[in-house]
């Protein structure tokens, strides 16, 4: 049913997200200052900071002491607490850069071509933070479901793994990890693995290659949506190819036709990649049969969609 209780501006969104931007938050994170000098610390316009600090304050981020602005206990907790129950960290910034790509979808309607846009660290940084804080609560669970009745120390390929989250969860039950990303992805992410775990990651393109099994377990965790069906047909027979005969390829995503999430998220593959889409259980039964594997029907995991698909 149309819902136009959404037909407003995610002010409160915006005006966050331009705080992270702008390095207000970080300005009086550890010393509170008032607002000439948030000014000078933020490099903005003093206009523009008084608005936007009243907002934040309005809305319980900020709070005077005197004349000095400080973070609320609150906000500190959501962005600077990681043991918090509530905190978020910046995580969400990837969603706040998302929005410039969903407002070109009239354009993207028009020429079929996603929205262009610029590549950085700090876009790589938010989107896998992004990621890691999505995953962080359910991988256990998605990991022991996957390594179900594999082999104890099974050799697991962990298909766009960069955020680690999945192949820290497949390590802690025992398993020797591949974890397949993106040169920059990798050059950024690998700082941050504690090289005393059985985890190695390795540089490369999903859609070119895999690297050399054999594998127990060949895992594409949100990696099917980012790409068509021509893509998606090759990764599977290069993952079967990689595979031990028994060996399990495990796809946790959204499946098209299950509910309204997967409609959705298709929009945001839309403005954002040349042939990325969310796909049926169907679709993805067939292609993965064609490529060698049985596919189990599908399940739901720690509220993910998982299909396991086994090498014949
Ligand atoms: C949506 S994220 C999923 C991350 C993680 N698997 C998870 O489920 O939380 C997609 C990941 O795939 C990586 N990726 C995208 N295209 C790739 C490609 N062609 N080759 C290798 N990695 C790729 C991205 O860098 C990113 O780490």
């Amino acid at each position: 049913m149309p819902n136009t209780d959404n037909f407003q501006l995610p002010q409160e969104f915006l005006i966050v997200g331009a705080a992270v931007k702008t390095g207000l938050f970080d300005a009086v994170k550890d010393n509170p200052c008032d607002l000439q000098e948030l000014v000078a610390r933020t490099e903005c316009d003093p206009r523009a900071v008084w608005t936007v600090t009243e907002a934040l304050v309005a809305l319980g981020y900020l709070t005077y002491e005197g004349d000095k602005v400080k973070l609320t206990q609150e906000a500190h907790a959501v962005f600077y607490e990681p043991g918090h129950e509530k905190y978020t960290g910046f995580s969400f910034m990837h969603t706040y850069n998302l929005i410039n790509s969903w407002m070109q979808l009239p354009e993207v309607m028009k020429s079929g071509q996603p929205a262009p846009k610029k590549k950085s660290p700090e876009r790589a940084q938010n989107f896998m933070a992004a990621m890691k804080h999505h995953a962080s609560q359910n991988a256990p669970l998605i990991a022991e479901y996957c390594l179900r009745g594999l082999p104890a120390n099974a050799r697991v390929l962990d298909v766009g793994g960069g955020p680690l989250t999945y192949a820290m969860a497949f390590a802690e039950k025992g398993a020797k990890v591949t974890v397949l990303d993106l040169p920059e992805i990798v050059d950024m992410m690998q700082p941050q693995l504690d090289p005393s775990l059985p985890i190695r990651m390795e540089k490369g393109d999903f859609t070119r290659g895999l690297p050399r099994g054999p594998f127990d377990l060949v895992y594409l965790g949100n990696v099917c949506h980012i790409y068509g069906e021509k893509e998606n047909r090759k990764l599977f027979r290069d993952a079967a190819k990689e595979l031990k005969t028994g060996g399990r390829l495990a796809i946790n995503d959204m499946i098209r036709g299950t509910g309204p999430r997967a409609a959705l998220f298709a929009v945001n593959m839309l403005v954002n990649t040349s042939s990325g889409g969310t796909w049926t259980y169907e679709q993805y039964k067939t292609w993965l049969e064609d490529a060698g594997l049985t596919a189990d029907p599908w399940v739901e995991v720690g509220g993910r969609q998982l299909i396991l698909a086994v090498k014949r």
